[in-house]
């Protein structure tokens, strides 16, 4: 047991967190409560506080406090981590870090190293063991990504970006990947392959939370959605009763037909 952590113990606990910028809520008293190995997706339209609920747990951003000092974001019961413990629990991979590392110009291999080290470049006082080298290297061949080994970051396609970032999350072994619009910018054939990949990830037991404003890349092991809207929690609840075509046309603001395909739904504009 970890930190006095059992398996009832929530992955992730936000409570009432309010995110401020110039005056305007961009999270307003947002409560949320995710458990162990509940596959969940965060839904919601443009601008609705997706990204800064990820921003949030990546301490990209912080909340208000609580004038009673309670903590208003929770992982895995904690709100303070030391980093390389943390990793090893919860993998984040979102857009921020993407334009971060390009601009690195590692290898894929040092960019997956670099994550051991909680760095994003590999420095001179960075000790690489072999064992994390046989990790860094069967993370990006979980991805499918073992051609890029030597490639520079920099020069990746979208999709091949985002397969190193997962590779770099996942040397960690972390129980939980909160992935931010992973299927950004990616091509048919890369998206669903990408999915089957979440959903292989899923089956063996990593909780997925997958922030998304489609439908369509709810995988079937995600079994519970919450939805956002102005910085507020819309509806939570499971994946069947929140993608009801009136829900879904009610949170977008269209009229939306929903249909059902091998465990997949497509939502389509009426
Ligand atoms: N640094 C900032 N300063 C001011 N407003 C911001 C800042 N960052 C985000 N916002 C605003 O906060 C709101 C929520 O943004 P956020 O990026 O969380 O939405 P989102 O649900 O992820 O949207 P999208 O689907 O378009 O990515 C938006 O109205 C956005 O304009």
């Amino acid at each position: 047991m970890l930190g006095g952590m059992d398996a009832t113990t929530p992955l992730l606990s936000i409570d009432r967190a309010t995110v401020l910028r110039d005056g305007r809520a961009l999270l307003d008293r947002l409560s949320l409560d995710i458990a162990q190995g509940q596959h969940t997706a965060i839904l919601g339209p443009n601008g609705s506080g997706k990204s800064t609920l990820v921003k949030l747990v990546e301490r990209r951003l912080y909340p208000l406090v609580h004038d009673d000092g309670s903590a208003v974001v929770r992982i895995f019961g904690r709100d303070r981590w030391n980093v390389a413990e943390l990793r090893s629990l919860l993998g984040v991979v979102s857009s921020d870090l993407r334009r971060e590392f390009e601009a690195t110009h590692e290898t894929a291999l040092d960019t997956v190293l670099s994550g051991f080290f909680a760095s994003m470049t590999l420095g001179r006082d960075h000790v690489v063991t072999d064992e994390m080298r046989t990790r860094a290297l069967d993370a990006l061949a979980r991805v499918g990504a073992t051609p890029l080994v030597d490639r520079d970051v920099s020069t990746l396609s979208t999709g091949e970006a985002r397969r190193v970032l997962i590779a770099r999350a996942l040397v960690h072994r972390p129980r939980a990947l909160l992935l931010d619009e992973p299927c950004a910018g990616l091509d048919p054939g890369t998206r669903r392959r990408f999915l089957d990949l979440l959903r292989q990830l899923a089956r063996e037991g990593t909780t997925l939370v997958l922030v998304t404003h489609h439908v369509e890349e709810i995988v079937p092991e995600i079994g519970h959605v919450v939805m956002l809207s102005e910085g507020r929690l819309y509806a939570e609840g499971p994946k069947e009763r929140m993608l009801a075509e009136a829900r879904l046309s009610a949170l977008f603001d269209w009229p939306m037909d929903v249909a059902r395909v091998d465990g997949f739904y497509d939502a389509r504009l009426r």
